[in-house]
């Protein structure tokens, strides 16, 4: 049964708690122990004893069973197997004690032997995962080799979970124990020697001592897939005899339940025959799983507008080029669900227009404002309503290049009695002539607004004006590699995207790279940027890879309204404007306390660009139109502590019209 749904009525922000069983005979009834009286979501199970030699004595479970690798003595036949795969009741635990790069040879090919018959047999089931141990010791390469050949090969399509422990246990503190290597760096070394395939994913083995904050924000930039919560962690309160998790687990669980990662209980054999007789006895880890249960339904239920960002957190989104493309109608609707965006804009303009025109002469002077790109007609709407606020008067220009959308336009300046104030152009702000003198102008373009003709018939006041600072900060995401794959249009990996970053780790704080103050009054003023930054890594974060680098922008409205995408700062939140993902190619790895040094250069160039349209009516006629378009587009490249290639060179992947 889900632990809870965080959504009214939205199953799909379900969360899921399984367990992680001892091995049984008897499939059926571990399902029905576990699941059925136990209300758990899935079970996590041996499919196989292997009490043959070389590691009888290392699994306690297996001491006294019979010495063969042998399958359920159910076999699949008793069972209905598709169902449970198809269900996802079952993932097929791996022999733990398997060593696949043992200094001993016959340990390493039973190792090899056994992980391969086990797979095989999970993946003649169909099941659509498996948890694989832990790798021994410090080299890992001969069990990657293995693991390696099954994700290639030519039938799997199974997911395979490597366990990675996180944090210390008390049998950790023995001298022999490898507790203080950083697991990060086991998981990284088999993961780059797999060649991140996206079906090897982790699963987090938590520890009751855990590591400090920053090493465990790491792994939000992971592909985790589950965490292992083991029932030694949990105390007990001597009066009343309750079962909780310690403060800093149940952060922890709870954000991992906010990143939707299932949470797996592990560590009670609980005895089948008795607890299926005793079916009204309460399940002995039933206080393990309520105190889970507590942890996720205790989080405030999603808010609308979280609800409506889940299906596009960390969808790579090619950016809009405005002024080369339509929007579509959602993306006008998404635009105008963002209301907090037009409050500012509201706010901006009443400022603006109290300071423009003194209260003595409010009821006759006119302030002429221009909304460029007015879409829908949100910030014509914001603009009147100001005006409305403040008592002063106005005439808007709306201008909008699309079609389809003055449509939409129309209709609203018509259903709002606006047909005296507000005038529709249909038309390229770049080449339009003004009527008349612009008081104000507000648009939502920043580093386009310099090919405005409309400016240089001045403008008195342009909303925003000024102080646009671009900042950058390092980002350890692995979704993209993932969907990068995925998705050849992303040439070359390389082209900046924008995209709501969710399952993220954000390495080092965000730094300034760009300012612009727009409009440039002067020709010779140029947009041409070019900064390096040296981003720390603290040393607490441990080592980390990092995929590429997270945009932000933060623009002045006017005076003290501001807008900003940063998620550090208190400036109002902006949905609709995503931050802007520049990847590198190849992920770079970065230790603790290192320095990653980056560059970053925002090139622009005129160039003449053809078109050539083709119409067929009773003639050929070709007719070319040459047009001197500027283009702008952003190279970047990593030269410490390792260098990268520099991307995006003459912006061949990624550029947009100026
Ligand atoms: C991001 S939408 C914003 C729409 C509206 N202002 C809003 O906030 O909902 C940008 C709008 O600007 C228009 N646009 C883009 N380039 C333009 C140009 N050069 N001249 C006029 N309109 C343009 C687009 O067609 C689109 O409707």
């Amino acid at each position: 049964m889900p632990l809870g749904f965080r959504g009214e009525g939205i199953t799909y922000t379900a969360r899921f708690c399984g367990v992680e069983t001892p091995f049984y005979f008897n499939i059926k009834e571990t399902i029905k122990t576990y699941i059925v009286h136990g209300d758990f979501d899935f079970v996590v199970s041996p499919l196989m004893f292997s009490g043959h030699s070389p590691s009888k004595d290392r699994d306690p479970e297996v001491h006294n069973l019979d010495r063969r690798l042998y399958p359920y003595a159910e076999t699949d036949i008793n069972v209905a197997w598709a169902q449970w795969a198809k269900a996802g009741i079952v993932v097929a635990k791996i022999c733990p004690w398997l060593d696949l790069d043992s200094e001993d040879e016959n340990v390493r090919t039973d190792s090899e032997a056994i992980l391969k018959q086990q797979i095989e047999w999970a993946s003649y089931l169909s099941l659509k995962a498996c948890l694989l141990p832990t790798p021994k010791g410090n080299s890992c390469a001969n069990y990657a080799r293995c693991v390696n050949q099954i994700l290639k090969g030519p039938k799997n399509n199974m997911q395979l979970l490597l366990r990675i422990p996180i944090g210390m246990s008390d049998n950790d503190y023995s001298p022999r124990s490898n507790a203080s290597v950083d697991s990060w760096q086991t998981w990284n070394s088999f993961r780059v020697l797999c060649d991140h395939h996206n079906l090897l994913t982790i699963a987090l083995d938590i520890k009751r001592v855990l590591p400090p904050e920053n090493s465990l924000k790491r792994w939000y930039g992971e592909p985790v897939d589950a965490a292992i919560l083991d029932t030694d962690i949990f105390l007990t309160k001597a009066r009343g005899n309750t079962t909780y998790l310690p403060k800093r687990h149940q952060k922890l669980i709870a954000d991992l339940l906010d990143h939707n990662k299932p949470i797996i209980i592990s560590g009670i054999k609980v005895p089948i025959d008795a607890q299926s007789a005793a079916g009204s006895k309460r399940h002995p880890l039933r206080p393990y799983l309520d105190q889970v249960s507590n942890v996720y339904k205790q989080r405030n239920p999603l808010s609308e507008r979280e609800c409506r960002e889940l299906d596009i957190r960390d969808f790579l989104q090619l950016p809009l080029r405005p002024f080369r493309n339509f929007s579509s109608a959602l993306s006008y609707e998404g635009q105008a669900t963002d209301s907090l965006k037009y409050t500012e804009y509201e706010r901006a303009i009443c400022k603006a227009l109290l300071d423009r025109v003194p209260n003595e002469k409010a009821s006759f002077i006119v302030t002429v404002l221009v909304v460029v790109g007015a879409g829908r007609g949100s910030l014509v709407f914001a603009s009147l309503k100001a005006a409305e606020i403040t008592g002063r008067k106005l005439k808007v220009y709306a201008v909008e290049k699309n079609p389809q959308t003055v449509i939409a336009l129309d209709e609203v300046i018509k259903a709002n009695n606006w047909v005296d104030i507000v005038f529709i152009v249909t038309s390229d702000v770049r080449y339009w002539n003004a009527p008349e003198r612009a008081d104000i102008l507000v648009h939502k373009f920043p580093p386009t607004i310099d090919s405005f003709k409309v400016i240089s018939n001045s403008i008195s006041l342009v909303l925003p004006l000024s102080n646009l600072n671009y900042k950058f900060s390092t980002v350890n995401w692995l979704v993209v590699i993932f969907q990068a794959k995925a998705r050849k249009y992303i040439l070359h990996s390389e082209s900046a995207c924008v995209v709501k970053l969710y399952n993220v780790a954000r390495l080092a704080p965000s730094q300034q790279v760009f300012t612009f103050t727009h409009p440039k009054w002067f020709d010779k003023e140029s947009n041409e940027r070019y900064k390096k930054l040296q981003f720390e890594i603290p040393k607490d974060t441990g080592s980390a890879m990092v995929h590429g680098f997270a945009g932000y922008f933060n623009m002045t409205l006017y005076k003290d309204v501001c807008l900003a995408t940063e998620p550090s700062t208190k400036k109002p939140d902006l949905f609709s404007w995503f931050p802007m993902f520049f990847p590198l190619r190849m992920p770079i790895r970065v230790d603790r306390g290192s320095i990653l040094e980056v560059h970053f250069w925002r090139c622009v160039d005129s160039r003449k660009v053809g078109f050539l349209f083709l119409f067929l009516h009773f003639m050929l006629l070709i007719w070319i139109a040459l047009c001197n378009l500027k283009q702008v587009w952003y190279e970047w490249c990593v030269t410490s502590p390792s260098s990268s290639p520099i991307h995006n060179c003459n912006g061949r992947s990624c550029w947009m019209d100026l």
